[in-house]
């Protein structure tokens, strides 16, 4: 017996199965996604209106003709057995040719009409829905684009990506198809109850009794159906985080040679999303055959009571066959109403999502009647700073800061002791719990988000290239910034020679996050897109880090210019680049321990003392 088919002492599984099912856990460790939760609710009227409502804007130009189509296809379809019926009583039974083909070309006309308010309709519906799609994507896009930090901390990217593809896409499918469908299928189902009653009510009455029996066997499926593809969207939704971690870290997967585990994982999630969508499907297929044997039921009825009636001579052979079309006409489109719901229902969870995100309020909102900071001189007061990233954790714990106009900050501390938070709290990427953060006397609470961050600039350690030319990646800090200003900035951070000894100098066409510069170089751009942009307060947060130190010595050069007569704070681990400045703040544990210029602080012999001590005997033991 091989080792992988050996029992264990578990009668249901093998050995292998349990070690494989163990190593799972562990990565499962690993990877820590969070899900979406499970709506678990019925269906929800008010998001189907509120979806509604984005046809809202075309009701008056197409939704008119796809309605007067639906109307023509549908009297059209119906109009058939009529015909039928009357063929058979009266030109077949009497053999009247001239009647018959007179009849004959009727329908003609008549399928030829259906067709043509058919091919109209899905043209106009197609039209219709591609326009909602549209405005709920850009709708969505651009809410995404406005919201703050801490949406997007507690959520993986994939998530996030997740609703503007794949459950939009299933929207669009709903408003292309779905929706006028559905509308069809009532019109049509109404338009056969009214006509089998009229025609003959006993027996109408016989047949339509089966429809509720139908629905009411199907609720429950419904349900089921419901849940099972929104476990089916969760489990999608975590196959795309996982994609997008393992692609965004792919370097550094393959430098530690974990790609079998990153293929494992996804494996594990591959199969459970293949079980959970069979399971959906499996659901769904039952319907079908539940409204085909409820069909069935229609025609025995029918076939009974119908046989009974022409003996009584209270309906003609001709109506039968017509009841007996119509009976045909009449489970097609519950039975595709069905086939509908869970593409409905994907929809609706999708809908659901959609405008759970859409609804989602920035945590960082703007005051009602928010007033545009004007232009800056650059004092920056910080007041007894209380924050926290999660309830209980604080990550500072009230910090007073007063820096002057053109003053140069450092910012100094262990990692973790919450430099760059304060940084965060500046631009107002969070709000503080407690405290305030004021700008020329001003809370930054009070202004719009806009005029502040226009007037601070940030260059962070990990700097983003965007997939466009070098040109437009500096142009980035200030839009409309001629050609020749872009170049000077880039002048001015020594970035120039590197630029254009790239194959098409500054209109080089670098990929998403700049693959193909290295680290120093992107840092580069970063600086010149933020001297274009020549804000008043200036944010650099480790934004040396990955400069060697020649060229280091070249950017600090290129710093003085870019921070003269401007607020600066500097973030630095590399106590040398900060020497120079004005003030050095000594953070520990979210708390100011020392504050003072370098002669100050080492004369005190304290925190910052022991740093450079340590920094100091590091490159001494290097040498
Ligand atoms: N987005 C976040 N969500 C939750 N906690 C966070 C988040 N960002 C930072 N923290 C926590 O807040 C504290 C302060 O972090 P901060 O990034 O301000 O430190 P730092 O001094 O800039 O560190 P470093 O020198 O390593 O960059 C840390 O304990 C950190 O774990």
């Amino acid at each position: 017996m091989s080792t992988s088919s050996k029992q264990s002492d578990d009668p249901l599984f093998t050995e292998a199965e349990l070690k494989q099912a163990s190593k799972q856990k562990e990565q499962q460790q690993r990877f820590v996604y969070q899900d979406d939760e499970l709506f678990d609710k019925p269906f929800d009227w008010k998001q189907v209106k509120r979806l509604a409502g984005y046809m809202k804007p075309y009701s008056k130009q197409i939704l008119p003709i796809i309605i007067i189509m639906m109307i023509v296809g549908a009297i059209t379809k119906l109009t058939v057995p009529l015909l039928i019926s009357f063929s058979i009583d009266n030109a077949i039974k009497g053999e009247n040719v001239k009647l018959l083909l007179i009849l004959v070309g009727t329908m003609l006309a008549v399928y030829i009409i259906q067709w043509l308010a058919n091919v109209y309709r899905i043209r106009y519906t197609n039209a219709i829905g591609q326009r909602v799609i549209f405005d709920l994507r850009h709708e969505l896009f651009s809410h995404i684009q406005k919201l703050s930090f801490r949406y997007f901390d507690t959520r993986p990217a994939g998530s996030v990506l997740v609703r503007v593809t794949n459950y939009i896409n299933s929207l669009q499918d709903l408003f292309t198809n779905g929706v006028v469908n559905l509308m069809i299928d009532c019109v049509q189902l109404l338009g056969i109850i009214v006509i089998l009653l009229s025609i003959n009510f006993k027996l109408g009455a016989a047949i339509i009794i089966t429809v509720p029996i139908m629905f009411l066997v199907s609720t429950k499926l419904r349900q089921k159906i419901r849940m099972a593809w929104q476990v089916v969207q969760i489990k999608q939704s975590r196959i795309n985080s996982h994609l997008n971690e393992c692609i965004q870290g792919i370097r550094v997967t393959q430098a530690y040679t974990q790609e079998k585990e990153n293929i494992d994982y996804f494996e594990d999630m591959n199969v459970d999303n293949r079980s959970a969508w069979n399971k959906a499907s499996a659901l769904n297929q039952a319907f079908g055959p539940i409204i085909e044997v409820t069909g069935a039921i229609g025609y025995c009825i029918l076939f009974w009571l119908g046989a009974n009636l022409i003996k009584s001579e209270e309906i003609t052979i001709g109506l039968l066959v017509a009841f007996a079309t119509y009976i045909g006409y009449f489970w097609e489109p519950i039975n595709r109403m069905g086939q509908m719901y869970s593409q409905l229902l994907v929809a609706m969870a999708s809908a659901e999502r959609i405008f759970e995100t859409i609804d989602e309020e920035p945590s960082v909102a703007e005051k009602p009647g928010a007033k545009a900071l004007p232009s800056i001189q650059g004092n920056v007061k910080f007041e007894n700073l209380v924050f926290e990233y999660e309830k209980g954790r604080p990550a500072l714990k009230g910090i007073n800061l007063d820096v002057k106009a053109g003053e140069s900050i450092a910012l100094v501390g262990h990692t973790g002791s919450g430099k760059s938070t304060i940084m965060n709290l500046l631009c107002r990427f969070y709000d503080p719990v407690e405290g305030k953060v004021l700008i020329d006397g001003q809370n930054v609470r009070d202004v719009t988000i806009q005029s502040l961050r226009s007037q601070v600039g940030v260059v962070l350690q990990d700097t983003f290239i965007f997939s466009g030319t070098i040109r437009d990646n500096i142009r980035f800090g200030r839009l409309e910034a001629t050609d020749e200003e872009v170049e000077e900035a880039a002048k001015s951070v020594d970035a120039y020679d590197f630029i254009m000894n790239l194959p098409h100098g500054f209109n080089t066409e670098v990929e998403e996050r700049g693959n193909m510069l290295s680290m120093g170089q992107r840092q580069l751009i970063s600086f010149a897109r933020a001297l274009l942009a020549n804000p008043r307060i200036l944010i650099l947060d480790e934004a040396t880090a990955s400069i060697d130190t020649e060229t280091e010595l070249k950017i600090q050069e290129a710093l003085k210019i870019l921070l003269a007569g401007r607020t600066s704070f500097i973030v630095a681990h590399r106590l040398s680049t900060i020497r120079n400045c004005d003030k050095i703040i000594v953070l520990d544990h979210g708390r100011v321990m020392e504050s003072g210029s370098h002669e100050q602080l080492m004369e005190q012999q304290k925190i910052y003392y022991g740093l450079i001590q340590a920094q100091y005997k590091y490159l001494q033991d290097a040498v």
